[in-house]
């Protein structure tokens, strides 16, 4: 047989030149290039401070499992064609915690209370959220986010963030300044279970015509407000909140109505930073029950991520970039925390502070 001709270099030269755009364009995807972008491992590596806490959760790290159903209500149906509006039950898996990167904080201390679900309707479409119990997002993007995570870092000398460094993180994001208003003035409830939880992000409900209207949605508390006063927050346990709710459990279910909030033509539906107006339409659409608590470690909401992009048919997503980075993060701690449980770097579950019982 005769030799194979070499390949001509113009060939090869294309070839190297697929390669290099290939390679860079992985590497500016991996973050490897571009040092000031910012990524999802740039975030949660903000999030970290430099100080990771094998095993957990890179935010909201201390929590508890919790697991129980939910039920829609009447009117339901007729906001979103998604099926667990219209089957009478949908189990539910979830997770209440505290905001925090710190696995081992105070339950009383935490100014930001949290509760994540997963409802799983028959047709196996999943709808995953994450809320807060504050009533805006402190910044509108994703980028102010980094900013202010880089602001608040404590300074080693004085153990507190630099004043400068904050000063001029708001000077350039002054909506920081409503959520840090209400984080001063809003009165703290006694529990888990008298607090109700935002949605903040704007999403689209279609229902089974095909139109869509944007929503937002909180779980508002059927227990009554109870206040948590000062000196109460100063003498509570380290895991305050965990026995209070498994005393609650204890003596039966806690149930939140599901309220969802429409956006009128000019509403921001992109900026959670914002509130809308009070008086916008607010439609129960159904009642949230839990009746049953589990460690954090053993539990069955260790290994879930509540990433809220994760929606079933009938609800959309918005345009809003905070979503949309909060999917790329949740996905990064996600990996990093499984990764360190998989190699036994996590904490056995007796390292775990909060020892709460299934009933
Ligand atoms: C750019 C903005 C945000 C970033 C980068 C971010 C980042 C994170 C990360 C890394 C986690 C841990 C995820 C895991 O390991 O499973 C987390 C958890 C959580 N986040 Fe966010 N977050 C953002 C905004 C928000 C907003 C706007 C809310 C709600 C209003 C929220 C609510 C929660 C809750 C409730 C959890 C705990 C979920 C659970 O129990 O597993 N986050 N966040």
């Amino acid at each position: 047989m005769p030799p194979k001709p070499p390949m001509p270099w113009p060939a090869l030269t294309a070839i190297a030149i697929i390669v290099l755009v290939l390679a860079t364009a992985f590497a500016w995807a991996a973050g490897w290039i571009g040092k000031d972008r910012l990524t999802a491992p740039r975030l949660v590596d903000a999030i970290e401070g430099g100080k990771p806490y094998a095993g957990f959760r890179r935010a909201h790290s201390k929590g508890v499992c919790v697991a129980g159903y939910f039920e829609p209500s009447t009117q339901a149906a007729a906001l979103s064609r998604a099926q667990v509006f219209s089957q009478p039950r949908t189990a539910v898996q979830g997770r209440l915690s505290i905001g925090g990167a710190d696995p081992y904080a105070l339950d009383a201390q935490a100014r930001v209370r949290s509760l994540a679900l997963l409802l799983k309707a028959d047709n196996g479409q999943e709808w995953r959220m994450a809320m807060n119990s504050f009533p805006f997002f402190s910044v509108s993007t994703p980028a102010g986010f980094h900013k202010q995570l880089v602001a608040s870092r404590p300074d080693p000398a004085t153990g507190k963030p630099d004043p400068a460094r904050m000063a001029a993180f708001l000077a350039e994001h002054p909506e920081a300044k409503r959520f840090q208003a209400w984080a001063k003035s809003a009165p703290w409830s006694s529990s888990w279970a008298n607090t109700a939880y935002n949605g903040v992000n704007a999403f689209r409900f279609v229902d089974a015509a095909g139109r869509e209207r944007f929503v937002r949605w909180s779980m508002e508390p059927q227990a009554p407000f109870e206040p948590l006063s000062e000196a109460e927050r100063q003498q509570a346990d380290p895991d305050y909140l965990a026995e209070e709710l498994r005393a609650r459990l204890r003596r039966g279910p806690l149930r939140w109505n599901l309220v969802i909030i429409e956006a009128a033509p000019g509403d921001p539906i992109d900026d959670p930073s914002q509130a809308w107006p009070e008086n916008r339409p607010r439609h129960i659409a159904g009642v949230l029950v839990l009746n049953n608590s589990q460690p954090q470690a053993t539990g069955r909401c260790r290994d879930v991520n509540y990433d809220p992009t994760v929606v079933p048919d009938g609800i959309a997503l918005s345009g809003d970039p905070i979503l949309a980075a909060r999917a790329a993060a949740y996905s990064v701690s996600f990996n990093r925390r499984e990764r360190e449980t998989a190699r036994d770097q996590a904490p056995p579950a007796t390292d775990v502070t909060m020892q709460e019982v299934a009933r």
